[in-house]
């Protein structure tokens, strides 16, 4: 037996016998990994031409790459046809083992060795040395022109795809620039199939826009021929507005042209550059002109603004009709002419503005501020998507921007949950007052005083037009009836597209901005996110972020708790839901969950067990004698026990079904542990993880948090946990395999010990109801929360499940008389909890109150 399990800065070799990291992919399929193989990148770093965490200035980057260049490097590359002779000439002593996929014939530059990335000349994936030292930058570029596909520590992967480079146009970048960046940063010169793609995907994208100005949309561009390629479409002329211009940047029609918009002084509150320009002017300096600019652009762009032509002099529009935006859309996305979707907030003088700032003492993080140089890079609100981890800040980003437009907005999240922590987190993070922001959900209905202000709703608040409330049609009527500077779109992944095409068309608004943290839908329906939304103008490295500290560094673990006989046995009988239940219950599970939390505990953690399943959850947490929160658990009881959780260092464990995959902030929590879960599922994974990412403790020197999936060996749960690692793996997590917990057999009270316990928890499984054994019958609280929107549908799995099997047994067995004892042991621990007069936290007390104002308002 080991003598100590576990290292407080991780998981030690010796807690692991097994000693095996998870390859991606294939269940049983595992690789021997010595983890003293891997020194960490550092060393390689140490050389870098580009200091780690400089500005990302591509043309800085190249530079230096030239000058290590020697002066016969072939840059073009072999001709195509010489490509294919050296093809056939190529050695095949060990070509046959990589196929179609041995690339050897590839001309390899002189100084491939200081260059990191390869670009498969077939399908587009580029793979990146993510140890090279210029491979913060080479991936600053490369997240900008392609899709990451893994994230691991070492090797990244990455996809070259006609949206990603959509995508890249979108944020300003020119063909020429991608072409020219790919080559200097590749080993090999770039494969003429790629350099056609790039340049047949990106000539007609970003091109055209589409702009509301003065309550009246617009396609706009600065290509006059690309306006009358459009409008030789019938569906596209047919939408076209015949009016008077309205304005002088505007001509309708007639191609007259004028000057674009320019390019103004736009700062971000909340960066460094507010800072300066906040200091600048108490002590009456003037900023330099035109440098906020410079620097913008060359964050978003990666090449310096005065490299760039600027070409666009003259901007041409004609109007159309706002019923048929949605067919014009279609039509230049069919026609392979994207449009971008912009918002010149600043020059809108018809909206109200709303006078809302950052509060002084608000700061946003490096990453926060790249996310949005990407947004209003020229100036403008681009549409589109950030797509930041769980737990890295997304609602502060939203909050940055809507602070930036300065015009009225919607916010639309997923429960009434989420909605009053961005309506507290806008008062936390903006000087926006009470009466600025309402709150639209089943309990509340305000409506904000004044020209402009912000709404917080729910998708569903929105988008459901059935069985409507008088006051409920009278708040619908507001929204719908003006023009919205800003729409802000929660956990966009999570929307169905029907539900977003509703609300897409029913408010009208300038500039959308979706938050995600896992852009992964199991029903593929992400391509219509691009195109409802726009593109995804940002995505950041997990892994970078955690090593920067600013979310938590987690080790992941999946636990491989063995069926016992009995269990084994009724699940290869049961073919009905119980099977579920069966692998749930496994008494081995509940004394690897029971050894987990007091190892835990003992180590000063906090912990979350996680279960999809409401009737495993109520009797582990009863079982071991833990607070638990389900669907049906009341608001008051919610809050009462989370606030135990938090400051009392008697509750340092609780149980919490699906309620709590998301919107539940508790930097307390440093461990969790899933004892079931939605099948496949990526996302719920992602999200659960997130729960500790946000650790409060995670600055604290070596500080990890832990993620324990249990899983019972040898049934479906396997299966299903592999393909929901798959996100976390290519972010870069590493799963390991705990194939035993040493020192589980000597835990004093372990449950389950003896074989009478463990037949009588097998009969109470049995004797559950069917229903009992579904992981859908957890309820989210509250009307106009999209919960029950998600089924197992989503994950590509059976709704249905073959029929119930019947299976014959003795009366009393059935009746639990066997070997049951009728005694109840283990009082809930909630129940106690709910007769002590627990001091209530403010937030609490006052949420609490508007609940029963709101309740009684309604009785
Ligand atoms: N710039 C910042 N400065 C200080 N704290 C920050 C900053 N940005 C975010 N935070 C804090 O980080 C935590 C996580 O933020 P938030 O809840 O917005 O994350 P999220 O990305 O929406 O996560 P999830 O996807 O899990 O909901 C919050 O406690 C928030 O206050």
């Amino acid at each position: 037996m080991a003598t100590k399990r576990y290292a407080d800065e991780g998981f030690s070799d010796a807690s692991f016998p097994s000693k095996r990291a998870r390859k991606t992919g294939d269940n049983d399929d595992y690789v021997d990994v010595d983890e003293d193989d891997f020194d960490g990148p550092d060393s390689a770093a140490n050389n870098s031409l580009i200091p780690r965490g400089a500005t990302i200035n591509f043309s800085a980057l190249t530079r230096k790459l030239a000058q290590n260049r020697k002066p016969n490097d072939d840059e073009d590359g072999p001709e195509e046809s010489s490509l294919t002779s050296h093809r056939k000439q190529q050695d095949n002593l060990v070509s046959h083992i990589f196929q179609d996929q041995d690339f050897s014939w590839l001309h390899l530059k002189p100084d491939h060795a200081s260059r990191p990335i390869w670009i498969s000349p077939e399908d587009g994936h580029i793979i990146l040395e993510a140890f090279s030292p210029i491979a913060e930058q080479a991936q600053d570029f490369l997240v900008a022109i392609s899709e990451p596909v893994s994230r691991p520590a070492f090797i990244h992967e990455y996809k070259l795809t006609p949206y990603s480079l959509y995508a890249a146009v979108s944020v300003g970048l020119q063909t020429e620039d991608i072409i020219e960046v790919l080559n200097r940063l590749s080993k090999v010169p770039v494969p003429e199939s790629i350099v056609t793609f790039i340049r047949e995907r990106t000539l007609s994208y970003g091109k055209v826009k589409l702009v509301l100005k003065h309550n009246k949309y617009y396609v706009e561009s600065t290509h006059p021929e690309t306006l009358q390629v459009l409008l030789k479409d019938k569906v596209i002329r047919d939408a076209r507005v015949h009016s008077q211009p309205t304005d002088n940047s505007i001509k309708a029609a007639t191609f007259t042209t004028s000057k674009a918009p320019v390019k103004g002084n736009l700062v971000i509150p909340g960066t460094k550059e507010a800072e300066k320009k906040k200091d600048d002017t108490t002590s009456g300096k003037q900023p330099a002109n035109g440098t906020t600019d410079a620097e913008l652009f060359t964050s978003v762009v990666g090449v310096d603004a005065d490299e760039v032509d600027e070409d666009d002099d003259n901007v041409h529009a004609f109007e159309i009709d706002d019923a048929k935006i949605d067919d014009v859309k279609k039509r230049c996305n069919e026609l392979e002419y994207p449009m971008l979707e912009e918002y010149d907030f600043r020059n809108d003088t018809v909206n109200a503005n709303l006078d809302i700032d950052l509060k002084p003492s608000t700061v946003i993080r490096p990453y926060q501020e790249t996310s949005l140089s990407k947004m209003f890079g020229n100036g403008r609100a681009r549409s589109g998507i950030i797509v930041l981890p769980c737990g890295a800040g997304k609602t502060l980003v939203g909050i940055t921007a809507a602070c930036t437009i300065k015009k009225s907005c919607l916010v639309l999240c997923t429960s009434s949950v989420s909605v009053m922590q961005w309506r507290q987190q806008f008062i936390q993070w903006s000087n926006v007052t009470d009466k600025q922001i309402a709150v639209f959900t089943a309990d509340q209905k305000e409506k904000f005083a004044g020209e402009s202000g912000i709404v917080v709703s729910t998708y569903s608040m929105v988008a459901n037009t059935h069985n409507r409330s008088h006051e409920s049609k009278k708040m619908m009527e507001f929204l719908t009836s003006r023009e919205w500077g800003f729409i802000l779109l929660d956990e966009v992944h999570v929307v169905p597209a029907a539900m977003f095409r509703r609300v897409v068309t029913t408010i009208k608004a300038h500039s959308k901005l979706g938050l995600t943290a896992t852009l992964v839908r199991e029903d593929e329906k992400i391509t219509d996110l691009n195109y409802m939304i726009g593109p995804k103008l940002y995505e950041a490295n997990w892994m970078d972020l955690a090593a920067k500290g600013h979310i938590a560094n987690v080790q992941c673990a999946e636990v491989w708790c063995p069926m016992t006989p009995e269990f084994y046995r009724e699940y290869l009988r049961e073919q009905s839901r119980k099977r579920m239940l069966l692998y749930c219950m496994n008494p081995k599970k509940f004394q690897a969950c029971q050894f987990l939390i007091k190892y835990h505990e003992d180590r000063g953690d906090k912990i979350i067990v996680f279960s999809d399943n409401v009737f495993a959850l109520e009797a582990y947490a009863k079982k071991l004698g833990k607070l638990y929160i389900h669907g049906g658990t009341g608001q008051v009881e919610r809050m009462r026990i989370l606030q135990h959780f938090q400051h009392s260092p008697a509750v340092n464990t609780i149980f919490l079904s699906k309620v709590g995959d998301t919107s539940i902030d508790l930097p307390e929590a440093t461990c969790l542990i899933q004892i079931s879960s939605h099948f496949g599922s990526r996302r719920q994974e992602a999200q659960r993880l997130g729960r500790i990412l946000r650790a409060k403790r995670r600055n604290d020197e070596g500080f990890n948090a832990f993620f324990y999936s249990l899983v019972s060996k040898d049934t479906q749960e396997m299966f299903y946990s592999t393909k929901r690692q798959q996100f976390l793996i290519d972010q870069g997590y590493a799963f390991k395999v705990i194939t035993h917990l040493d020192g589980l057999e000597e835990l004093p009270d372990l449950v389950y010990k003896t074989k009478e316990e463990q037949i009588e928890l097998i009969s109470s499984v049995l004797l559950a109801n069917e229903s009992e054994a579904e992981l859908g019958t957890d309820v989210r609280a509250g009307e106009g929360d999209l919960a029950g929107t998600i089924t197992s549908k989503d994950f590509g799995l059976p709704t249905k499940f073959p029929s119930v099997h019947r299976s014959t047994g003795s009366l009393a067995a059935l009746s639990g008389g066997q070997h049951m004892s009728y005694v109840e042991q283990n009082k809930s621990a909630n129940k106690k909890l709910a007769r002590e007069a627990a001091p209530r936290h403010k937030l609490f007390a006052k949420r609490e109150k508007e609940l029963q104002t709101a309740r009684k308002g309604r009785g």
